[in-house]
């Protein structure tokens, strides 16, 4: 049976505008498990990046509990949120946000550094990872100096030089053509193969077809699921279709 690494119970997250409240996820009872390759879907405004930012300490909720590898992490304080997000967790977003003065492979060390942890095994592990990605020969480059699905690759790179045990993706081909997203898709595959696990909010029918299991989002609710695991390592065109009517089946 697998392992629920988050779960949610009553989850609810409203913003204020002015006076006006705007419930954004509501009463979410939710699991996301071990190895997955979850996948968030939705139309515009459904609350994915809400609900990915509620459950990953990027952003507080209003009511509710958030268990994150096991951790009730409702009442962590600054340090403990801290600390759970650089030894456990990893992000990947579509803004990148690489430091412009730091070369590729400074990018991916810094993130790596600690006290527990010899500078020299952390820099070995970022020259792996940088070539693990395709990017030996960049590595000494600044961002400015690389294309965006290097600098993306460069950001998963960031993402496991801590050995993540989830990471989590917001659109992260959304800025990429669609040869430097197939890249970043390939690669994200392969780590989940490897039994990484994977949150990602997607919009786009081709990354979404790369999970195993796909949460469809309505108003702040689970609305539906799909789960690809019968179709094994099967053809991605195959994929694509079974999630594209079940998408149609949904109204996207
Ligand atoms: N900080 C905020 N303050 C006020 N409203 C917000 C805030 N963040 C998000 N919202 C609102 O919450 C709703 C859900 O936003 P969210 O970004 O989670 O949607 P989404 O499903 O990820 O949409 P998209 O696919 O367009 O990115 C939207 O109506 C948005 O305007």
């Amino acid at each position: 049976m697998k392992r629920a690494i988050i779960k949610t119970t009553h989850l609810c997250k409203s913003f204020s505008i002015g006076k006006e409240k705007l419930d954004i996820i509501n009463n979410m009872n939710l699991e996301i498990y071990e190895g997955d390759f979850t996948i968030i879907m939705g139309s515009s405004g459904a609350g994915k990046s809400t609900l990915l930012y509620a459950i990953s300490t990027m952003d507080q909720y209003s009511q509710g509990k958030v268990e994150l590898l096991g951790k009730d992490i409702t009442s962590f304080n600054e340090n403990q949120i801290a600390k759970i997000r650089k030894n456990d967790m990893a992000f990947i977003f579509q803004g990148i946000n690489l430091l412009p003065d730091m070369t590729l492979f400074e990018n991916v060390s810094f993130n790596g550094y600690s006290p527990s942890k010899s500078k020299k095994s952390v820099n070995q592990k970022a020259q792996l990872l940088l070539k693990k990605l395709g990017l030996e020969k960049d590595v000494y480059k600044y961002p400015s100096e690389v294309s965006g699905g290097q600098k993306q690759r460069t950001a998963i790179a960031r993402a496991l030089i801590n050995e993540p045990k989830i990471i989590f993706a917001d659109e992260p081909t959304g800025a990429l053509n669609s040869s430097m997203g197939m890249v970043v898709l390939d690669i994200l595959t392969q780590l989940n193969n490897e039994g990484q696990s994977i949150v990602m909010v997607t919009h786009d029918l081709k990354a979404a077809s790369r999970g195993n299991r796909i949460l469809y989002l309505k108003d702040g609710r689970i609305d539906g699921e799909l789960s690809l695991d019968h179709l094994g390592e099967g053809s991605l065109k195959e994929r694509e279709e079974v999630v594209y009517k079940f998408l149609n089946e949904k109204n996207w």
